[in-house]
């Protein structure tokens, strides 16, 4: 549709008295919700007024007009069929956008004046049910945040709701904790107390990600608001059964998620049967940079690969939605990583029973979301067809687990119940092909209702009469072209085309002359069609009852079919893992309980399959063990593969500790509790640091969150600096990592300064690694091969060729370098390093900062705690550190 020029606007507020009752009604209405577009039924229209129309004209490309208020002035005015509210709604919502559907609350012919209006719901991006908007394989999380700070306690509570499935979850923690998760979750909307604006702005909004957020007045986030709240909701005493009763800020985030259903008219929750809290001890830590930048569940750029994308196979939409959650959270402790690595392991050894599994589970489709469409009574009857048919495929899928004889898989078996009464209700009464509406056709089957049997019988015996009456007509008049129809103005009506028009009784009363044909209706007709349509009334309300108790019977069942939901997709989630595994040859990982990692030809996950036909990637071998090797330095030429490396080796531990069989020939995998990569000079422009400001504190929040059990990935780390900086922070960094007196974390650490691989010297536990070209008649070949020992040249220049330097540019930096060589800067840099100050912090006392540091170094240690790195600008940042290196190193 083209759009109209857009006028001047106003939303009425001056002249009120001189409104039209509809305009005034419509102002009544808006002023209750002015922070959502107000789509406002009019007869069969959604019309928007005013500024909501510009907007909504612009979003929904729809035609921009005016509409005429009273004396008022004209509004702006834009609308569409109540039919299409399906296609615009997830546009709107998709915009990011609230919107308020306000409908007529009663039947405009019995209406007395003004038909009554209300918002019958209010739809935000966080609290959507329909299909059109949602993501078949992914939770849309609506999130809710709150920072508690008082003398006695301080924290930050986060809640989750996923409205169309029902999930609910509580944590609480710092806010790096509640950062991951909302990285995580990838809520799309969050909201949060007025009197956190500032936390929300500074911490979450920072963050960047892409969610709509809406302040909600302070009064709601109180203790004892939430706390009625969530046990009126849930008929508990108290919080204890859901693990958050001590915790004061995730239940106040968790009740105002209650709230905000109430307050956008969601009032059936019976689906939302549980509070679970995600507990921060229970998953790795993975800080969201981490997350990103392994690309566990989002590709980095836009024609990227995802870990998730290559790990899902599963063939229903909630077992994907599992297995993303699988992703998102990796497991820390090594009894359920085993549990879930035992059943891929059977399910991969009895394929055939695996697939058999698969072709049952994909008939059982989103049976987590259809229930809760059952549970809030807005289920249409196609939907609850699937839901039938979804019900069917269980015992079948509960029989093979039964007969595999494995007892993992009989184990899950036993968890699933067959509901068979409510199916066969089902079966019994639903018709199997229903329309989406139910007054639009036939949805209860034959049998279930006598009356309704008896007036359908009526209803097509008179439509047989009808025509009999037509061909008795036809022979009375020879009229052989006449037709019986019907319309909604004048009912059951003959139709005589013009030619024969002289044929037609007096006794027929005419209605309606068009171009070719006139329209007459009869004594007969009327009586027959009193009959009819009373009939198809009587049956359209018969219906909708039944229809209606049909879903409230199967609302019995929500909470059991939630829990045969949640096994299912855990299983679908497994098959998917098991035809993985089995598609790209992984092989299933040793859990152990040492700090060991041993890697046998181990592959990059997603480059592996992204690779272009006839080239194959070349595995490696990564064996690190914290007593021996903790460190490696890796060097290697550029684009030789240290970064892919590096990946690969997070993602294969992160694999195994997802429960999947990993990229690898074997692999030995002792739990880790955190994962951390940091890549120098990441791009973060668009918030506003420098990226080497933004470098060094992703590093520095590294350095101060290690563990025993930590895998550390630097990626050049200090390389958004001048060399020197660059190559002094980063030694001080390995030299760091080394020297922690209660952990070694692993850590790989890939750098073009080669001059890092003089520490092996001094650190026993650094090892220097190369990944392996071959320089073959001036040109580079990459062999991605990684070998012990360090490499001294960078062949950028080859590289900057390969990549179609001009000749000229590439000519004189080879002239260059071999100028510097010649020089023997190399020689003098190693003399340098050789004759560098050694690190006298870690001897003796085993920490910068531990119990036997001098008064001057505490000084330093409390100046560094009082810092806040986001305050400071980069160059700040390095005056600080070059002031705080000088008096260290005197
Ligand atoms: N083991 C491998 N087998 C096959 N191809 C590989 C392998 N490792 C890396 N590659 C390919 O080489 C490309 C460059 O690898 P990567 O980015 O890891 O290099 P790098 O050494 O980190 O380079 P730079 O120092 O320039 O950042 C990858 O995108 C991938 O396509």
């Amino acid at each position: 549709m083209s759009k109209k020029a857009t006028s001047k606007t106003s939303t009425t507020d001056t002249k009120k008295t001189k409104q039209t009752p509809l305009m005034k009604q419509y102002n009544q209405i808006k002023a209750k919700h002015p922070d959502a577009i107000l789509l406002f039924r009019v007869g069969d229209f959604y019309e928007t007024f005013g500024e909501d129309a510009v907007r909504a004209a612009k979003i929904l490309d729809i035609t921009l007009t005016q509409r005429a208020n009273g004396a008022a002035s004209k509004i702006a005015l834009a609308g569409f069929p109540h039919h299409s509210l399906d296609n615009y709604l997830p546009k709107l919502v998709r915009a990011g956008l609230r919107v308020a559907i306000c409908d007529q609350l009663e039947d405009p012919k019995a209406a007395k004046g003004i038909v009554k209006r209300g918002v019958t719901e209010l739809v935000t991006p966080g609290l959507v049910l329909g299909d059109n908007v949602l993501e078949n394989k992914k939770n849309n999380y609506l999130a809710s945040v709150y920072f508690y700070k008082n003398k006695k306690y301080e924290a930050v509570g986060a809640a989750f709701l996923d409205l169309s499935t029902g999930e609910f979850l509580a944590a609480e923690g710092e806010y790096s904790y509640i950062e991951q998760l909302l990285e995580r979750f990838a809520p799309s909307e969050i909201i949060y107390s007025k009197s956190n604006k500032k936390e929300f702005e500074t911490q979450v909004v920072r963050q960047g990600s892409n969610f709509s957020q809406f302040a909600i007045e302070e009064w709601i986030y109180t203790t004892n608001f939430a706390y009625e709240k969530l046990t009126k909701h849930f008929g508990t005493a108290s919080l204890k059964g859901f693990g958050i009763e001590s915790l004061h800020a995730a239940t106040i985030a968790a009740g105002a998620v209650l709230y905000y259903l109430e307050t956008t008219e969601h009032h059936e929750k019976n689906h939302i049967i549980s509070l679970s809290r995600v507990e921060q001890d229970k998953y790795v830590w993975l800080d969201s940079f981490t997350t990103r930048n392994l690309e566990l569940l989002v590709p980095m750029h836009a024609n990227g690969c995802s870990l998730i994308e290559i790990l899902d196979k599963t063939v229903t939409p909630m077992g994907a939605r599992l297995l993303r959650k699988w992703v998102a959270f990796p497991l820390k402790d090594a009894k359920p990583i085993q549990n879930r690595l035992r059943n891929v392991a059977t399910l991969v050894k009895k394929d055939a029973l695996q697939g058999e599994l698969r072709s049952y589970l994909k008939e059982v489709g989103d049976l987590e979301r259809l229930i809760s469409k059952v549970a809030v009574a807005r289920i249409n009857p196609k939907e609850l067809v699937k839901l039938r048919d979804s019900l069917e495929a269980i015992p079948p899928i509960k029989d093979i687990l039964f007969k595999s004889k494995m007892n993992e898989l009989e184990a899950i078996g036993e968890k699933i119940v067959l509901n068979n009464e409510i199916l066969q209700k089902l079966q019994n009464e639903l018709e199997d092909n229903p329309p989406l509406n139910v007054q639009q056709g036939t949805t209860i089957k034959r049998g279930v209702n006598k009356e309704l049997d008896e007036l359908r019988d009526i209803s097509s015996s008179a439509k047989d009469f009808l025509e009999k009456v037509r061909q008795r007509e036809i022979i009375a008049t020879g009229i052989t072209s006449l037709k019986i129809s019907f319309n909604r103005v004048f009912g059951y009506y003959i139709e005589v085309s013009n030619a024969h028009k002289t044929k037609v009784p007096a006794e027929w009363i005419r209605k309606q002359t068009l171009v070719n044909a006139e329209r007459y209706i009869t004594p007969e007709l009327k009586e027959w069609e009193e009959k009819i349509v009373t009939a198809e009334d009587k049956i359209s309300s018969i219906e909708y009852a039944l229809y209606h108790n049909l879903v409230s019977e199967v609302a019995k069942y929500v909470r059991v079919i939630q829990q045969n939901a949640k096994y299912l997709s855990m299983l679908d989630a497994l098959c998917g893992l098991a035809e993985v595994a089995m598609q790209n040859n992984y092989s299933e990982p040793e859990i152990t309980d040492n700090n060991i990692l041993e890697i046998r030809e181990g592959k990059h996950p997603v480059i592996e399959k992204l690779l272009p036909i006839g080239e194959q990637y070349v595995p490696n071998d990564v064996i690190m063990n914290p007593e021996s090797e903790q460190i490696f330095i890796i060097t290697g030429p550029n684009m030789a593969g240290k970064s892919a490396l590096l990946r690969q080796t997070a993602l294969i531990v992160l694999m195994a500790q997802i429960g999947s069989f990993v990229s690898a020939k074997s692999a030995k995998i002792g739990v880790v509790d955190k994962v951390f990569t940091r890549v120098g000079a990441s791009d973060n422009i668009a918030k506003g640091e420098s990226t080497f400001m933004v470098e060094m504190s992703e590093t520095a929040s590294i350095l101060n969150n290690l563990s025993d059990r930590s895998l550390v990935l630097m990626d050049e780390i200090g390389r958004g600096t001048s060399t020197y900086d660059g190559i002094s922070i980063a030694w001080a960094i390995v030299e760091y990592l080394h020297s922690l007196p209660n952990a070694k974390p692993k850590t790989l650490f890939a750098t073009h300064y080669h001059e890092l691989n003089e520490l092996k010297n001094d650190f026993d536990r650094i090892k220097n690694y190369n990944v392996s070209v071959k320089e073959v008649g001036g040109k580079i070949i990459f062999l991605r091969k990684l070998k012990e020992g360090g490499s001294e040249h960078s062949f950028g220049i080859n590289v900057a060729s390969l990549a179609g330097m001009p000749k000229e540019v590439v000519l004189r930096a080879s002239e260059m370098m071999h100028h510097f060589e010649t020089n023997k800067f190399a020689e003098k840099d190693k003399k340098t390093l050789q004759s560098a100050p050694k690190n006298t912090f870690y001897e003796n006392q085993g920490s910068l900062f531990g119990s036997q540091t001098d008064p001057a170094l505490e000084k330093i240690k409390d100046e560094l705690l009082a810092l806040d790195i986001n305050r400071l600008s980069p160059v700040e940042a390095l005056l600080k550190l070059n002031e705080l290196k000088i008096r260290v190193g005197k």
